[in-house]
């Protein structure tokens, strides 16, 4: 569904993405982990249009759309969430979400009876009507949610939707992003979260300033020594090898 082939970003002297390779078949939940600035999130902007790519190059559904513009790139079906939630103010959550069923549905009420139809798959049926202003940092998750997957898309690109909930908020939402796979819909997610990241995805991708280092099952990737040294240190791994031992 969506082949990246030696994706590289730089910004000045800084190479955030350093030649990237991805092949994501489709169905299931897919993850891209890293520690803090790792590129994960230059990845999602390269991969959908946000950026232009110094090299490299991405096909989806077998069309090449390396520097394609966000929004052509929507209409054939991939769109990203971000991470900081920024809802049209003034707006009800309705109106919010039906600006992504605009995507397809020039039809204000198709594209309004649309956006309800979106609420209640997040779980936002009940906040139809509210100022999306108004709602709370879970809410306005779910609303960034909805409003991409008011676009129909077939591959949809999560950006750290767990970041800033609690652990409750967590456990409700992880069944909606299920739910969402469930109706056909592929996801790709960034999260920080790992206990999500262990419920939900059955691949992941490891980045590690900017370079992919490891790839697998979320669980395998957790005990792999050169994840653990990515995200704790140099040395961590055999220490925390040898804390077990003595354990
Ligand atoms: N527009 C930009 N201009 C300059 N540097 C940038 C820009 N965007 C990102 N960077 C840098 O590129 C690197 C990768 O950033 P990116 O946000 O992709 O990482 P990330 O893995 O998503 O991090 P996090 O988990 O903290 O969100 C970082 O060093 C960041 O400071």
């Amino acid at each position: 569904m969506l082949e990246v082939r030696g994706l590289t970003k730089r910004f000045g002297g800084l190479t955030a993405v350093d030649g990237v390779d991805l092949d994501l078949a489709e169905g299931g939940i897919s993850a891209l982990i890293g520690p803090n600035g790792a590129g994960k999130t230059t990845c999602f902007a390269l991969i959908t249009g946000f950026h232009k790519p110094d090299a490299g190059s991405v096909r989806f559904l077998g069309h090449d759309i390396t520097g394609e513009k966000p929004f052509r790139i929507a209409r054939a079906g991939m769109v990203r969430t971000f991470q900081i939630v920024q809802p049209f103010a003034g707006q009800t959550v309705r109106e919010n979400i039906a600006v992504g069923a605009h995507m397809h549905l020039a039809d204000r009420a198709a594209a309004l009876a649309k956006a309800e139809q979106v609420a209640q798959a997040v779980g936002l049926g009940d906040r139809l009507d509210r100022d999306a202003a108004d709602l709370t940092v879970a809410g306005r998750k779910r609303l960034e949610v909805a409003r991409a997957l008011a676009t129909e898309p077939k591959l949809l690109l999560l950006d750290e939707v767990m970041a800033g909930l609690n652990p409750a908020e967590i456990r409700d939402v992880i069944p909606v992003i299920r739910a969402i796979r469930d109706q056909g819909v592929t996801i790709l997610l960034i999260e920080h979260v790992m206990q999500a990241v262990m419920e939900l995805s059955d691949h992941a991708w490891v980045l590690n300033q900017g370079a992919l280092i490891a790839e697998g099952t979320p669980r395998a990737l957790a005990a792999d020594p050169t994840v653990i040294e990515a995200y704790l240190g140099h040395g961590m791994a055999a220490r925390l090898a040898k804390g077990a031992a003595h354990a």
